[in-house]
């Protein structure tokens, strides 16, 4: 397994504003990393975006598996805090990326030239209540996903079908609690993605998967 990405730029303040690497975290760098030749060879991505990027472990990471530089890397949080250290662990670990503060996607789709060709995503999965999720606390924030802990993975599942290329792979991490079932079978009904689970870990009770998300047979 490659190391993971140098985070020792990030001091516990910075944890006080910005999600840290977890469990799901590390289950969506060994997700990535055991495809890594489906994603250099078949996908042969030009750009990948991360929604959510948090300290910019994911997005780093996948800039090291890719190696050649040649990959443009963008991401997004609705944190600026998580932003601007996500650019810092990339310049620690000597990988280029943009990192954007927006809403999920909102004002990205200008500096977009091609569509998108890895799309990842660790979003809020928590089950609270529909507050939560738009909580003025960025740490609450990272984690709190409403109703079925769905409400922001259902804002981004067509969003993922707009802004993917014709062999891009769209990586979501979900709980049981989210209804993995039912996100797949929606992604399969209203926009005909094939899926599978990618990855799949227990993590004290919870279960998380990593979701992956294709349109072609690959
Ligand atoms: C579970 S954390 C994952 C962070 C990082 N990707 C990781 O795996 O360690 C979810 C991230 O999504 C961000 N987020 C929450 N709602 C968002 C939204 N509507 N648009 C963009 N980012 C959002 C949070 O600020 C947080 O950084």
């Amino acid at each position: 397994m490659l190391p993971t990405p140098n985070l020792d730029h990030i001091t516990s303040n910075d944890y006080e504003n910005v999600y840290e690497p977890a469990e799901d975290t590390f289950l969506f760098l060994d997700a990535l990393e055991n495809d890594i030749e489906f994603l250099k060879n078949d996908v042969n991505p030009c750009i990948c975006l991360e929604i959510g990027s948090g300290t910019g472990c994911v997005s780093t990471f996948l800039g090291q598996l890719l190696g050649d530089g040649s990959t443009l890397l963008l991401c997004t949080d609705i944190n600026p805090f998580a932003t601007a250290i996500t650019v810092k662990t990339a310049i620690r670990n000597s990988i280029h990326l943009d990192a954007i503060t927006t809403n999920l996607t909102s004002g990205l789709l200008p500096r977009l030239y091609h569509k998108v060709d890895i799309l990842c995503f660790n979003p809020p999965y928590v089950v609270t209540s529909s507050e939560d999720v738009n909580s003025k606390n960025f740490i609450e924030r990272a984690w709190a996903g409403g109703i079925y802990g769905r409400e922001v993975i259902d804002r981004m599942l067509p969003l993922a079908n707009d802004l993917l290329s014709s062999n891009g792979v769209f990586y979501l991490l979900v709980i049981s609690d989210n209804k993995p079932d039912e996100i797949c079978e929606r992604m399969w009904r209203d926009y005909k993605f094939q899926f599978k689970i990618s990855a799949s870990r227990l993590a004290g009770r919870e279960k998380q998967f990593i979701l992956k998300f294709w349109r072609n047979q690959t």
